[in-house]
């Protein structure tokens, strides 16, 4: 492996930068595509991982700062932006390099990818950040507005999420999406115990905790877990603490049959086939395609044979199979996905609110139509990654509203890990988690029972 210059990390980071931005690509595949060729030594993969994480989720908070130091209507390339917006993230935000360093950087980006005239321009606006700071956002009387531009979210969905929440809620909500998401990991434990698991990776230099919400489920502190022998053989697999609650709750067992209505990549399906020791049948489907390959390695991955995965619409299931033939259903919903805005930062910036509307019809509808295939007595978890209402408690109360052989199945509150008993997101239609809690992504589930 070549050590890369900082030039050339610089260089890599900015690239790695205008790709996600260019073609809303997710930041965390393309990080760990990067992670993967080896070409990033190492020590380099923490401030790689920092800079561009950071950069993209205070892009509004940059360019509120950019914008007092460069003249209104100013053409700039999108490359010379991010460069300023990478810059200034360092400068104000990391303490690891000093800002001439950060500065001269810049400028020889610049030079390189530009001419003399853009290397003066890069030079002149940061030396003038350097010298009189970036502007106070206390300054913003308008809550909303000020959020907005301190926390790097758009204007509308801090609006949309003060109808839902108290103002409170919603800061602490949009402050912990500037955080990084710590990694956790499910064991699978046909292969190894979550103790042995831990051991060995604390032997490899690993931070690691207990999760709470799943006895599969390890918190990883510190440390790359991509790397390990571990990851590579299948002993364990990534997956928020959050997603892990869905198996635990869907109380399955071996043999059952169980439907998976929106599979993809696999991350639930996979942990269910373990729950049930591998004996069993799960129907996965996923509308694309594309998708449903993911389902089978992960499946194929972590040993698990007894998933059937297959495309499908979830609306149309009801073609496939009978009403009333499966044990447990989960219906892991596609959704807005502005739980995850921590791990994928760039969510923000292109969900818009017509986008939620649509989504939320789709959720009821999928609900309305797979309901049916659940036997009596059955459960069925619905789920989402999102902290929107809309999206959650509403779909749900509409789903009921029109059913008389569904209803909330009280009991799961009483099954829910007791640190999750007295969750600020506990409501009589289920359970919102929000980001900041425990380091989860921000996630609601509920489980029905037909009767
Ligand atoms: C939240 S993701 C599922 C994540 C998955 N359960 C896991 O744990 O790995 C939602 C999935 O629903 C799929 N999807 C969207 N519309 C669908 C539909 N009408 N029927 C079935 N799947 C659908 C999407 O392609 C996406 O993969």
């Amino acid at each position: 492996m070549n050590n890369m210059t900082a030039y050339q990390l610089r260089n890599t980071i900015l690239d790695l930068l205008l790709r996600i931005e260019k073609d809303s690509g997710f930041s965390h595949l393309l990080i760990d595509n990067e992670m993967k060729s080896k070409r990033i030594a190492p020590k380099d993969e923490g401030l790689l991982t920092e800079v561009v994480y950071g950069t993209i989720q205070r892009k509004m908070t940059l360019d509120y700062y950019l914008d007092n130091f460069v003249k209104k209507n100013k053409k700039m390339d999108a490359w010379v932006r991010m460069l300023l917006r990478m810059s200034v993230y360092q400068m104000v935000y990391l303490d690891k390099v000093p800002d001439h360093a950060i500065i001269h950087e810049a400028v020889e980006i610049a030079k390189q990818r530009g001419h003399k005239g853009i290397s003066s321009f890069v030079n002149g606006v940061l030396r003038n950040i350097q010298r009189h700071g970036v502007p106070d956002t206390k300054e913003i009387t308008d809550d909303a507005k000020r959020l907005s531009i301190e926390t790097s979210h758009p204007e509308w969905l801090v609006k949309r999420w003060m109808t839902m929440y108290d103002y409170e809620t919603v800061k602490t909500m949009c402050e912990a999406n500037l955080t990084r998401k710590p990694i956790s990991i499910r064991i699978q434990p046909m292969k190894i115990t979550r103790e042995k698991a831990m051991r060995m990776l604390e032997d490899l230099g690993f931070e690691t905790r207990a999760s709470l919400f799943s006895e599969q489920g390890i918190i990883v502190e510190k440390g790359n877990i991509l790397h390990t022998e571990l990851f590579r053989k299948g002993y364990v697999t990534i997956q928020d603490q959050s997603s892990m609650l869905v198996a635990e709750m869907l109380e399955v067992e071996p043999g059952m049959k169980v439907l998976d209505a929106c599979s993809a990549p696999g991350g639930k399906a996979t942990h269910i086939a373990e729950k049930m020791q591998n004996e069993g049948q799960i129907h996965a489907y996923d509308l694309h395609k594309k998708k449903v390959r993911l389902i089978d390695e992960k499946a194929a991955q972590l040993n698990l044979t007894i998933i059937d995965a297959n495309p499908g619409d979830a609306r149309k299931l009801g073609e496939l199979h009978e009403d009333a033939s499966f044990d447990r259903i989960l219906i892991d919903a596609p959704c807005s996905g502005l739980g995850v805005i921590r791990g994928k930062p760039e969510i923000k910036y292109h969900k818009k609110e017509e986008d939620i509307k649509r989504l939320a019809e789709i959720q009821l509808e999928i609900l309305e139509h797979v309901a049916p295939l659940l036997k009596k007595d059955g459960l069925l978890i619905y789920s989402t990654c999102t902290v929107d209402t809309a999206e959650n408690e509403k779909v749900v109360q509409n789903f009921l509203a029109n059913q008389t052989d569904f209803q909330i199945d009280e009991s799961f509150f009483g099954t829910l890990p007791n640190e999750l008993k007295r969750a600020p997101g506990i409501t009589r239609n289920g359970l919102q988690l929000f980001p900041e809690y425990d380091g989860t992504d921000g996630f609601f589930l509920t489980r029905l029972k037909k009767i």
